[in-house]
């Protein structure tokens, strides 16, 4: 019988480098040889990113509804689990995921105020129990991510979408909420302190994800 596939997710805020780093795991992943299934929520299909962008289009005549996000969050998370998460779990492959489910207890609970155990609901309907091997909290100031954010997005000529344009407090709750996930599973999520040079987030990424991979042998 195939051995079940990991599941590695990368966490943070908004520019703390998560799609940068992802890049690195998966090639390091592949370097084992490994099959990467690399991935982003919310998205990771063309339906489930048909709702991403709708999650994400900053629509000023109908704001969204907390309620009504995060029932999208979840709507979105089932179509890419069904169709490409368990797939490539069940064949073998490692998956490793740009954000999942700790965003949403950061962002819809931290930033909405949604209740814990509202999410737990939904969380345990939709996965049925699966959840990460590992996850790696990319974690910095709001300010200065804030600050690589819009570099990246002048240089590319982006303008902000819904979640970027919210406050600072907004940012700051999303953090914390992070940070209090990290502080009740330290079995599961690791954080790293992304707010250093390039070179010394990837050497401590790397060296975080060989530590838990040694667990897996
Ligand atoms: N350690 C670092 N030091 C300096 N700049 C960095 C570092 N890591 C990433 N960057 C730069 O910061 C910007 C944001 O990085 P990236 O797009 O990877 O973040 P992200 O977390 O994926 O953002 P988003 O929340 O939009 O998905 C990019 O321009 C990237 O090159
Ligand atoms: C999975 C997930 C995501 N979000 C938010 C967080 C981000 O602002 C966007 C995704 O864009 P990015 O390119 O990854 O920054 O979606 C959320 O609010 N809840 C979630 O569960």
């Amino acid at each position: 019988m195939t051995e079940r596939g990991r599941f590695i997710t990368l966490e943070g805020g908004e520019g703390v480098g998560k799609s940068t780093n992802l890049a690195l795991v998966v090639e390091h992943l592949r370097g084992h040889g490994h099959e990467v299934v690399a991935t982003r929520e919310p998205g990771g299909t063309p339906r489930a990113e048909d709702i991403r962008r709708l999650l994400l289009d900053p629509v000023e005549e109908e704001p969204l509804a907390p309620d009504a996000e995060l029932l999208l969050v979840f709507a979105a998370r089932a179509q890419h689990l069904a169709r490409v998460v368990r797939p490539a779990l069940e064949r073998g492959a490692w998956v490793v995921c740009d954000r999942f489910t700790d965003a949403t207890y950061a962002y819809q609970g931290g930033g909405r105020r949604i209740e814990a155990s509202r999410i737990a609901e939904l969380e345990a309907f939709t996965q049925q129990g699966l959840e990460p091997d590992l996850t790696l909290l990319l974690d910095m100031p709001m300010a200065a991510a804030q600050r690589r954010l819009d570099e990246r997005l002048h240089g590319q000529g982006e303008t902000r979408d819904r979640f970027e344009r919210e406050r600072a407090e907004f940012f700051e709750a999303v953090r914390q909420a992070y940070l209090a996930r990290a502080a009740s599973a330290p079995d599961r999520m690791a954080v790293i302190d992304a707010s250093a040079d390039l070179e010394e987030v990837k050497a401590e990424l790397l060296a975080r994800l060989d530590e838990r991979m040694a667990t897996w042998r």
